[in-house]
């Protein structure tokens, strides 16, 4: 059985990424999101993507960009994929799978079964779905806030295009998060943080481990 790909978001150093990919890591996120601890600007993600193993798919996180932003960050970053974390509309992330040419993941907050239409809207358009916890009210990201959502509501949900599991995973959970919801990718940032924006190499290694350790059900 294939293992559980795994991505990690908000690598900010030389030493996050390399770990990351040493670790096993399939995917990096970097964060283009000023309130974000994590935050990057576009010549420290060039210098971090640039040296990235070519193993590692490097995932550019964005929340409600405009094309200008977009335009600057895909001439200056060498990129393999788009993350909408924002309101995006199901037209704007068509619009940007075609102004950019890259695979388009869109980030679908859940809180509720109410918010489970919204995944079967955003799959027919994107390329991946990223299954989030819904952020709480006033908070300040709209992700990467380790808080977890209740992954019964998956329970024999289905999507035509790959998706990933994310909020709250640790190395302590994420097994049993795998084998709940049969995720073959999952996603994690404040689960393998030693500080808020800080990464603990440790917790990287263990929680790759973990998850590709997990058995995934035939769901
Ligand atoms: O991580 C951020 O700082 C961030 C900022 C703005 C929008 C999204 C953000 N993170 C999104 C991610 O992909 C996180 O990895 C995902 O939400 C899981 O986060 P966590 O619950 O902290 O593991």
């Amino acid at each position: 059985m294939a293992d559980v790909r795994v991505k990690i978001c908000g690598l900010k150093t030389p030493d996050d990424v390399a770990v990351a990919a040493e670790a096993g890591a399939a995917y990096g996120g970097f964060v283009f999101f000023p309130k974000s601890p994590r935050h990057l600007e576009i010549a420290e993600a060039r210098a971090l993507t640039q040296g990235a193993p070519v193993g590692l798919a490097k995932v550019a996180l964005v929340v409600d960009a405009d094309d200008a932003l977009l335009d600057a960050l895909c001439a200056a970053v060498p990129l393999d994929m788009l993350q909408l974390h924002g309101r995006e509309t199901p037209e704007r992330v068509s619009e940007v799978r075609a102004r950019y040419g890259l695979p388009v993941m869109k980030a679908v907050g859940v809180g509720g079964t109410a918010d489970l239409q919204a995944l079967d809207r955003y799959s027919a358009v994107a390329d991946q779905i990223l299954v989030d916890a819904k952020p709480p009210k006033g908070a300040d990201l709209p992700g990467g806030n380790g808080l977890a959502f209740d992954w019964r509501l998956l329970a024999g949900r289905r999507w035509t295009r790959p998706w990933m599991l994310a909020g709250g995973l640790t190395p302590e959970v994420v097994g049993q998060a795998v084998e709940l919801t049969g995720a073959r990718q999952v996603d994690v940032s404040s689960g393998v943080e030693a500080a808020r924006g800080v990464k603990d190499h440790g917790l990287i290694r263990a929680f790759v481990e973990a998850a590709q350790a997990a058995p995934v059900p035939r769901l």
